[in-house]
């Protein structure tokens, strides 16, 4: 059968990979495609030192493969909002389909996207976008269609889990861990993208659009990153038997949809507490299956590329059919548009607190009183020795309560005489996986 005939825009880390690995599993991909899935061209402003380009016709300009007739896939890695748009939307319009890795391109301008490739009668495919290597929109697109799902919640940035982990098991800094994700290739290029929770967000937004068949909504997702996570912090969560992980929750409830990404602290026996480095994990609650978990490598050369190619093997057999048959690029042939996502004042969860309290009689008192005039109660309280006039640490573990009762009780801790500085909150899941 004729070879499915690809461009690779951007040869950096994940491009790489995608490369090395169509060459070294040649054979045993086209025996699962059904015919040779073959790199026609490569466009990048950087080579890669990992690749042998030799027999491929290589350019920088990234346009130019949009007006190249022979290539039927542009596999877009060069990542960012505006040149990637401007080829996808050309690649789209020139009849070509597309893969991506590109997870902001898709939660920014998926929605302008898809409708401009189905007019085109093109496939638009992104499964390296969420949690790397893991086939997580497969899993949910095609394999929990049965379900109606109740709620998605994951690890799902690489970076900011190696850097936790390696914070929490090895004791070493924020700045040195994170400098070794980008040495590694999992940092986006704005690393900032991933300590504050923004790159997160963006596979957030698709993961709830396939989940819930409602439209990507990424401007609607309550972001917050791990920088202010203090080593101190991952030490009392471990005391009081959780880990802290980054964690992307999707839910729907009666009045609609949360969504949101922050640290949270899970307890430490649950399945999501477990995933260490830069692995991710996805848990999805189906209403017929229950809880299902995805596992994996979230970011890193191979992994992601792994994810790219199951694309271009479903772009080859895809190629084949009309747009009626093939699954729709979110799930979903209709949207629901009567899941309005919630605001985080509406968001019920279990609090960690930390406080600097001025070590005077009745301190806590005072502060067990804030609690209960908002009806919250206590689960658990750690308060550490000091020496006579410094400051003491009070690390509170409240029940379930609503977000906007916590607001009202950080404003009034915060404006006590007997306490110094700000309040540190995290979230706390119970995520039962059984
Ligand atoms: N690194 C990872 O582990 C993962 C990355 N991704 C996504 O994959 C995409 C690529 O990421 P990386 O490979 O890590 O980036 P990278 O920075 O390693 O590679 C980007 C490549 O694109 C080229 N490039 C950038 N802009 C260009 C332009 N306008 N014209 C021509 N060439 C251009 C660069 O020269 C470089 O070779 C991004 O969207 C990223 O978010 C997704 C999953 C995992
Ligand atoms: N920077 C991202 C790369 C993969 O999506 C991450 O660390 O998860
Ligand atoms: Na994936």
């Amino acid at each position: 059968m004729k070879p499915v005939k690809v461009a690779v825009c951007g040869l950096g880390t994940v491009g790489g990979g995608v490369f090395n690995v169509l060459q070294r599993n040649a054979s045993e991909i086209a025996r699962r495609a059904g015919r040779p899935i073959v790199v026609e061209q490569v466009a990048t402003r950087n080579l890669n030192p990992s690749c042998d380009t030799s027999s491929v016709y290589v350019c920088q300009d990234v346009l130019e493969v949009t007006e190249n007739p022979e290539i039927d896939v542009v596999v877009e890695l060069i990542g960012g909002y505006e040149a990637a748009f401007e080829l996808v939307m050309r690649a789209i319009k020139s009849g070509k389909h597309v893969v991506t890795a590109n997870k902001a391109l898709i939660a920014v301008h998926g929605n302008e996207i898809f409708q401009a490739a189905r007019e085109a009668g093109v496939v638009v495919a992104f499964e390296a976008a969420v949690a790397g290597g893991i086939p997580i929109i497969k899993s949910i697109r095609e394999g929990l269609t049965a379900n109606k799902i109740n709620w998605v919640a994951g690890i799902i940035n690489g970076t900011g889990n190696f850097i936790l982990t390696n914070m929490q098991q090895a004791g070493r800094s924020f700045d040195d861990v994170l400098a070794e994700a980008q040495a590694l290739g999992y940092a986006e290029a704005d690393p900032t993208f991933d300590v504050e929770g923004i790159d997160a967000a963006h596979k957030l937004a698709i993961l709830s659009a396939i989940a819930f068949g409602v439209p990507l909504s990424f401007d609607k997702v309550y972001t917050e990153g791990i920088s202010r996570i203090d080593i101190e912090d991952i030490r009392h969560a471990e005391e009081l038997g959780y880990n802290i992980k980054h964690l992307g929750i999707t839910r729907r409830t009666e009045n609609g949809l949360e969504l949101r990404v922050h640290p949270t602290l899970i307890p430490k026996d649950r399945l999501l507490a477990n995933v260490h480095g830069v692995k991710n994990a996805v848990m999805v609650h189906g209403d017929a299956v229950g809880p299902t978990l995805y596992y994996g490598a979230g970011a890193g050369a191979e992994p992601t590329a792994s994810a790219v190619i199951a694309d271009l093997v479903d772009v080859a057999r895809a190629m084949g059919s009309d747009q009626e048959s093939r699954v729709p690029y979110l799930a979903f042939a209709e949207q629901a548009d009567d899941l309005p996502v919630l605001p985080m004042e509406d968001i019920e969860t279990a609090y960690y607190l930390r406080l600097l309290a001025v070590d005077r009689p009745g301190v806590l008192a005072r502060v067990a009183t804030i609690l209960s005039e908002q009806g919250i109660s206590i689960e658990a309280i750690i308060q550490k020795d000091v020496s006579e006039g410094e400051l003491v640490p009070i690390i509170l573990l409240t029940h379930r309560t609503r977000e906007a009762a916590m607001n009202e009780v950080i404003r009034q801790l915060e404006s006590l005489s007997d306490i110094a500085g700000g309040v540190m909150r995290i979230r706390v899941e119970s995520l039962n996986d059984q």
